[in-house]
């Protein structure tokens, strides 16, 4: 049996899977880490409370399998957990300021607990790693890019390998389809996969570039950065604003989008402002990634979002008809499992996928841990 921990910024998800028996034997998820009266001052105390509903000292726990967000220039794929890998991980710290901190949280707590046991690292860069160059590569002077490791590395990766498998099994083109996964969570991202391969992916060197998330603005001109500078702001304050006060949250002043969302419905205009730029960002990469693709076989909404927001995927995809992209009205508003939601002309199939990056991380564990025993 292996246990997954999946650190977020604000959140703690586990599960414990056993790939030989019926698959998920308990999960759960602590939420609103770090949020005054939450009752989870910290990361080491939602990782307590894991510890607690899953009893680490089970003797049927075989392997650990943590998410980590950023894998740096170092890893292209899963690896067991050394003290080599931890440092690395730390070293990745500044480009995943909201998310390394607390996945190397998790990783010290359960090794504290669990020294015995195999631990694995699972990166969200790792599925994007070989994008081509032309996807990878900021257009600036490449001494200087190459100096101080300036690239896209792309994020979401393992979900987005998930969804991608799923949607092109879904549509009878399993290893061929080309897919857009729309992985809309806290963060956000988008992604362009051509039979397996990631060929595009709106999250850049860090997990800020892209699309409008809950707290990060996603695509924004550098020379704001240098106008906020010389106006007087500290470049840690301005990186601490496009972190914790931009997106729907520096626009309306919540980063939930159900909350955003009934604010719209009660006609607030910021509500409203920020849902706009939300839907207006999402809607160009998805006809920036259709470009990319050529031909479009599936259109896959996931996370928190993606999964649950019929509202988000109706005002974002109206008006694509021309593109070949048609919603079922219906099909749009039903609510369980993967499924198609879009109208039997649409050209391009729109398909709901509830992630299960947890699953897709005890896989790759248990690969890990295969390939280790056959050396
Ligand atoms: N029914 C819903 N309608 C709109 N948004 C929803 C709904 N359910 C959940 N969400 C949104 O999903 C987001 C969280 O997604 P999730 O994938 O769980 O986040 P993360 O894994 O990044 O912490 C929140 O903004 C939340 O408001
Ligand atoms: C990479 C990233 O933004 O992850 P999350 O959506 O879990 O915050
Ligand atoms: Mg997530």
């Amino acid at each position: 049996m292996i246990l997954v921990i999946n650190s977020g910024s604000s959140s703690v998800k586990y599960q414990l899977v056993d790939l030989d028996g019926p698959t998920r034997i308990k999960s759960g998820k602590v939420e609103r880490v770090g949020e005054p009266d939450s009752g989870v001052p910290d990361h080491e105390a939602a990782l307590q409370r894991v510890a607690d509903e899953v009893s680490m000292d089970s003797g049927d726990l075989t392997a650990i399998g943590h998410r980590v967000v950023h894998g740096g220039p170092w890893f292209t794929g899963p690896v067991l957990i050394t003290d080599e890998v931890v440092k690395r991980i730390e070293e990745a710290v500044p480009l995943a300021p909201l998310h390394n901190p607390a996945n190397l949280a998790g990783i010290e707590e359960t090794r504290r607990l669990r020294p015995d046991l195999p631990q694995v690292a699972v990166f969200d860069t790792a599925f994007h790693s070989t994008m081509p160059d032309a996807a990878r590569t900021y257009a600036i002077d490449r001494e200087v890019a190459e100096r101080y490791g300036v690239r896209r590395y792309g994020f979401h990766g393992t979900s987005t390998a998930y969804v991608s498998r799923v949607a092109a099994e879904m549509i009878g083109r399993p290893g061929t389809a080309n897919v857009i996964v729309l992985h809309l969570g806290n963060g956000a991202s988008a992604s362009a996969v051509s039979a397996g391969r990631c060929v595009d992916t709106s999250m850049g060197m860090t997990p800020m570039e892209g699309l409008v998330m809950g707290t990060r603005p996603g695509d924004l001109d550098p020379g704001v950065i240098f106008h906020l500078i010389r106006e007087g702001m500290t470049p840690d304050e301005v990186e601490s604003m496009l972190n914790h006060r931009a997106g729907l949250h520096g626009l309306s002043g919540d980063n939930d989008m159900r909350t955003v969302i009934e604010r719209v419905a009660a006609g607030d205009a910021d509500a409203a402002l920020a849902y706009a730029v939300y839907c207006h960002r999402l809607r160009k990469y998805i006809g920036a990634y259709c470009a990319v693709l050529g031909t479009v076989h599936v259109i896959a909404f996931t996370g928190g979002v993606g999964e649950n927001s019929a509202q988000v995927r109706r005002n974002v995809l109206a008006g694509l008809e021309p593109m070949g992209i048609r919603l079922d009205p219906l099909r749009n508003v039903s609510v369980t499992g993967a499924r198609v939601v879009s109208a039997g002309d649409s050209a391009v199939t729109v398909a709901v996928v509830p992630t299960d990056e947890e699953l897709e991380i005890a896989r790759e564990t248990d690969g890990v841990l295969a390939r280790t025993k056959s050396e």
